[in-house]
């Protein structure tokens, strides 16, 4: 059979992990003949990105991904890839004074001090993220039908109906208190696991807030190598070809019916452009991101993106850690491999945590906090010097990546679209539900089949209702 598709072009821009696995989702529904083009003005992974000390590389962006994000999962295996497992470590909550919880070598101890804590909110908290992830969890079986949505909306209700939609509206708070959660363990266990992971507080959205806690599970990986090798294998496999240059102007060419995007860019030494059929923004358009790509030539205009991005910073700091700034003025006895915080006024970082290189050789151990080791911390703004001595009692390094990270979520946000014009999509509008790796990777095999299915005119396969009673009758 003659494909149809032969000399149609297609071209993302952006190769994170959500633009590197658009193209490799592209190349499997429109197939082998078709030309694929992934600009990059940076460096390939965008936020997967490491940093090397002592000649180690270590994540300063993207580290963990859950068990069951099942696209990373399936990349890697693909790839040939390895797992790395994290490394167990003890973790402890900081209120600027003192720690207010620590975990202890005790499983059935560290409960028991929970409930004496906090009653029963845990086991409440670890009931209502196993539900959310076990809904979420249907996307794979709906994407493995080639279903595809038109909206991040749709793709919600179809998961987990107005109750999930609702989720990206009210704040973390409101809901856990309406579950039952107590304020206390909001305050001292939700809201450090929000700083950590979000670099915000508890009135972040319902949905990102539940992202945000599957992500504190214990069953989490990553990749031996670094999380980045998953976009540049991606991109190979994909047989798509990487531009190195950036986007400066995406515009609307019409000839007579039909009408193609012409996409200007400028690489180290010339401006150029090129036309093509299917262009996929995979990159942020707030302003604060500054992708610098503008639209010309949309009647009407096309609207501006709402929002901003909110900056996190990862310091990677090589020395030895500051144990009597915790009280614990013997570094022997100091057990913990992970600080958090609570949302105190005046506390300047947002967590510490002694990290492992990304090449976990068979013998590796964690250093101990009387050996030099390598931590990173997470803060709102560059550490200044007197916060670096506070935290530190000398260091050998310090490596700084301002992120712009995730999105400044607010509880009132409208999700933005993904289809800014017929054949021209936008990957990132799912950042506003939750970010992380697999929320790109999953919007990723939406738009690839949201694509075809628009090109090939199969509308029956966008935003079907009821999809879970559907696809048990399909045969
Ligand atoms: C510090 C930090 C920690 C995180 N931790 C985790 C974690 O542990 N687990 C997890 O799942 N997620 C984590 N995340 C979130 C995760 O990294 C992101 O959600 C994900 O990597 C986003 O991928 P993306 O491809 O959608 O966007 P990006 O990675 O931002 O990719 C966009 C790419 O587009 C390029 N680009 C932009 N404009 C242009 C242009 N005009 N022309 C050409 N190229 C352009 C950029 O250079 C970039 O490479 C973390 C993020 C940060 C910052
Ligand atoms: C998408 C689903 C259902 C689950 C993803 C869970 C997950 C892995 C969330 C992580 C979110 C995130 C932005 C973490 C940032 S910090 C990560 C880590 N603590 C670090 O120190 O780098």
């Amino acid at each position: 059979m003659t494909s149809i598709f032969v000399g149609e072009e297609n071209t993302i821009i952006g190769a994170g992990i959500g633009g590197t696995a658009t193209a490799h989702f592209l190349r499997q529904h429109f197939g082998p003949e078709v030309r694929i083009d992934v600009f990059e003005k940076g460096t390939v992974g965008g936020r997967l990105a490491t940093v090397t000390v002592n000649q180690q590389d270590y994540e300063s962006g993207g580290s963990i991904i859950h068990s069951l994000n099942l696209h990373m999962q399936d990349f890697v295996k693909q790839l040939g890839l390895k797992y790395r497992k994290s490394v167990a470590g003890k973790t402890a909550v900081f209120n600027g004074k003192e720690f207010i919880l620590e975990e202890t070598d005790w499983y059935l101890l560290d409960l028991f001090r929970l409930w004496w804590r906090y009653g029963i909110s845990f086991i409440r908290l670890q009931m209502w993220v196993e539900e959310i992830m076990e809904k979420f969890m249907r996307i794979y079986k709906y994407q493995a039908h080639g279903y595809a949505f038109s909206s991040v909306e749709e793709l919600l209700l179809s998961l987990g109906g107005s109750g999930f939609l609702n989720m990206t509206r009210r704040s973390l708070s409101e809901s856990l208190l309406e579950l039952g959660v107590s304020q206390r363990f909001i305050d001292e266990v939700i809201a450090p696991i929000m700083r950590v992971n979000y670099g915000q507080n508890i009135s972040i959205p319902a949905f990102v807030g539940a992202v945000s806690l599957a992500g504190a599970q214990a069953n989490l990986w990553a990749v031996e190598g670094g999380n980045k090798l998953v976009c540049s294998g991606l991109l190979k496999l994909a047989k798509a070809n990487l531009i190195q240059a950036q986007v400066i102007t995406i515009s609307l060419e019409s000839a007579g019916e039909s009408y193609q995007y012409e996409v200007t860019y400028t690489t180290q030494t010339e401006k150029a452009s090129d036309l093509y059929d299917i262009v996929v923004v995979a990159t942020p358009l707030q302003q604060n991101v500054n992708s610098g790509i503008s639209f010309q030539g949309f009647e009407p205009q096309l609207p501006e993106i709402a929002g901003s991005y909110h900056q996190t910073v990862a310091s990677i700091i090589h020395g030895y850690l500051n144990c009597s700034y915790f009280s614990f003025p013997d570094p022997k006895l100091f057990p913990f491999a992970s600080i958090l915080t609570t949302d105190t006024l005046g506390l300047f970082f947002n967590s510490a945590a002694s990290v492992c290189p990304v090449n976990i050789s068979a013998g590796f151990r964690r250093k101990q906090p009387q050996e030099a080791g390598v931590y990173k911390v997470f803060s709102p703004k560059p550490l200044e010097k007197h916060e670096l001595k506070t935290l530190f009692k000398s260091y050998y390094s310090v490596q700084v990546t301002e992120w712009q990270a995730y999105p400044h979520y607010g509880s009132a946000q409208d999700l933005p679209p993904v289809v800014m014009h017929d054949n021209l999509y936008h990957l990132n509008g799912i950042e506003w539900a939750g970010s992380a790796m697999e929320m790109s990777s999953v919007a990723a095999k939406n738009i690839a089949l949201l694509a075809y299915h628009r090109w090939n005119r199969q509308l029956e396969m966008i935003d079907q209702k009821d999809l879970m009673h559907k696809i048990k009758t399909e045969l």
